[in-house]
């Protein structure tokens, strides 16, 4: 079993803290208290010498959790400035604007005024959080393009920008952000941190987020109970969401996303035999086409199936001598020949698609799909897919798509052009949960909480997660939407996140016939589905990572062995971060 870091929406979130707030346990006043805490403790563990901090608050909570960073900063000697609006805040920002005036004032929250006075050494973005209902605009539009835009010279105008909850203005449950007004650029200052609550969201891990948000820390702002205690629990509900990189810190002492498979260094005592640790077949192409799918079986190998086989068509086989010896050759030239082939039930894991032509791919996949075999689809297996209807209805539950956008655009059509729609930001109400007609309308998942009920009056931006659980729902196979953040999701609505923005080297040619071998060989392993695709992608990264920028693909194989060994240390070690008081 997999496990990683629970991901929650911001609904999901809200609605905890709604259970929270309704116990009776805890008042919104203290969880800003905290919120507000958690960010100026961050600041002042970076920057722990006293210096300017300029605090900009917005019109709602998340403006709340700024008016306290800017009082703790001011009482830990931090020169404050203060920009705010002239709104009616709720009670609890509304509370914590008071208790800031009573420590100085407040100016106005324009573009003019950002840009005046002192430089300071950090800036707190407390303009919005969850609650953005409308892409920004006028004047509050100008604010976001000064913070998060560039000067002339290329200069971020706010060096040292701290993001309460996200970056002001994004979407936390996609990674999207509105344009900027025209001629203000694009979102592309990043903070330097930005701190979380509770539990990060979709969007601090896929489309702008990791670039966005910079160091990503979630604090604890005591809600853990609530997350924990509810009817079957979050992490009982079948669509469970995770992060599976630890890129982030977490600081309630929870497991951070590392590894987590107790079986994946070791090989099972009780079957000793290499067919205990599975069969993993390679189809492979024609003549001159055969180096992908020689990536793919050398990683099978390196990742532990005991044994691979590559299979070309004859004409080719002659190519497949040499290194690695240790992997097997058979010819395979038709539909008939895999029919015979997979007669033999130790062949557990197929990998169709490097190198292997669409003509081939599609030949060979109805004749193994049928077998009901552990098969990851790559490359010209996708493209074969996407030709054929009867295909994609013959694809079941062990099966793993590994589509890049391009590939996932020509399976799912619509759902790619849903992502490039218009993105409305979420927008949450409060409804009366007695009202049977809209307590209809309410997902199963929100229905879960036994508090005041949460209604999407508009749809959150529809993302690449969306995307990628539907396309699962749909085919009945996992979906592994590839990327720099890659998206895993089974037909039940799991999934999992990962970020891998740190190594752009990865993008090279081979890469992905890399990651195919890998999964094969942990399906082989035995590894369920998506747990084979989310190790799959954790390890592949972070063979990148170790080897650093020159990598080639040929590079990644080898570097297995080593991902190995530093992922049993970690998991031995230190999997659970350490707690941080909340004072
Ligand atoms: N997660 C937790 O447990 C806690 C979170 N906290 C913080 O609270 C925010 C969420 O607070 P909320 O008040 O819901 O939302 P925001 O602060 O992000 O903003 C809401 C206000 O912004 C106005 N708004 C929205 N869009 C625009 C826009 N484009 N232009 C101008 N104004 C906009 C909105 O006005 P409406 O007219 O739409 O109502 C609201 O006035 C969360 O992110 C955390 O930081 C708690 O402090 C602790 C617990
Ligand atoms: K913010």
């Amino acid at each position: 079993m997999l496990e990683g870091t629970e991901v929650l929406t911001t609904a999901q979130m809200r609605a905890i803290e709604s259970a929270a707030m309704a116990s009776g346990q805890v008042t919104g006043l203290e969880l800003m208290e905290r919120a507000g805490r958690a960010v100026a403790g961050q600041i002042r563990l970076r920057w722990p010498k006293a210096g300017r901090a300029t605090v900009l608050c917005g019109p709602g909570n998340n403006g709340g959790d700024g008016y306290v960073v800017a009082r703790l900063l001011h009482r830990a000697e931090w020169r404050v400035r203060v920009l705010g609006m002239d709104n009616t805040p709720g009670p609890d920002a509304g509370e914590m604007r008071r208790r800031w005036r009573e420590i100085g004032g407040i100016a106005p929250l324009t573009e003019q005024e950002l840009q005046s006075g002192t430089e300071s050494d950090v800036y707190v973005d407390a303009i919005f959080g969850t609650g953005l209902t409308r892409p920004p605009e006028g004047e509050i539009a100008n604010i976001l393009a000064r913070v998060f835009g560039r000067g002339g010279d290329g200069a971020y105008y706010c060096r040292r920008l701290v993001a309460v909850d996200c970056p002001s203005g994004f979407c936390m449950d996609s990674g999207k952000a509105p344009a900027l007004p025209p001629g203000r650029g694009t979102f592309d200052s990043p903070a330097r941190l930005t701190v979380a609550f509770d539990s990060p969201k979709p969007g601090h891990l896929i489309g702008l987020g990791p670039a966005l948000c910079g160091e990503l820390v979630v604090a604890d702002i005591g809600l853990r109970q609530w997350r924990e205690r509810h009817p079957g629990g979050l992490g009982q509900r079948p669509a469970r969401l995770e992060a599976i990189w630890p890129r982030f810190d977490i600081r309630d002492g929870r497991r951070i996303g590392v590894p987590l498979s107790d079986r994946l260094g070791k090989h099972s005592s009780a079957s000793p035999h290499k067919y205990g640790h599975g069969h993993a077949l390679i189809l492979a192409g024609g003549p001159a086409k055969g180096g992908a799918a020689r990536l793919s079986a050398r990683t099978a190998l390196r990742i532990g199936a005991g044994l691979a086989t590559i299979a070309p068509p004859q004409d080719a086989l002659p190519e497949h001598a040499g290194q690695p010896d240790a992997l097997m050759r058979r010819a395979i030239d038709g539909g008939g020949d895999l029919r015979e082939a997979l007669a033999d039930s130790r062949i557990n894991a197929l990998c169709f698609g490097p190198g292997c032509g669409i003509d081939r791919s599609a030949d060979l996949l109805a004749a193994a799909l049928p077998a009901r075999r552990a098969t990851v689809l790559d490359a010209d297996a996708l493209t074969a897919l996407s030709h054929d209807p009867a295909l994609m209805a013959a694809l079941h539950r062990d099966c793993v798509l590994t589509p890049h956008m391009g590939e996932f655009a020509r399976l799912f059509p619509d759902l790619a052009r849903q992502m490039e729609g218009p993105k409305p930001p979420a927008r949450l109400r409060h409804v009366d949960a007695g009202d049977p007609g809209r307590l209809a309308q309410f997902s199963a998942d929100m229905a879960r909480y036994n508090c005041e009920m949460i209604e999407w009056t508009q749809g959150p931006a529809y993302s690449k997660l969306d995307a990628a659980r539907e396309a699962a729902a749909r085919c009945g196979a996992v979906v592994l939407l590839k990327g720099p953040d890659t998206v895993i999701a089974a037909p039940d609505g799991s999934a999992r996140l990962h970020s891998a923005f740190d190594v752009p080297w990865l993008a090279t040619a081979g890469a992905g016939d890399v990651l195919a071998g890998m999964i094969a060989g942990l399906l082989a392993r035995g590894f369920q589905p998506l747990d084979a695709a989310s190790l799959g992608t954790l390890i592949h990264a972070q063979t990148a990572r170790g080897f650093g920028p020159g990598l080639i693909a040929d590079d990644l194989p080898d570097l297995i062995p080593a991902v190995l060994r530093g992922l049993q240390k970690s998991q031995s070690s230190s999997s659970v971060a350490t707690a941080l008081p909340m004072t």
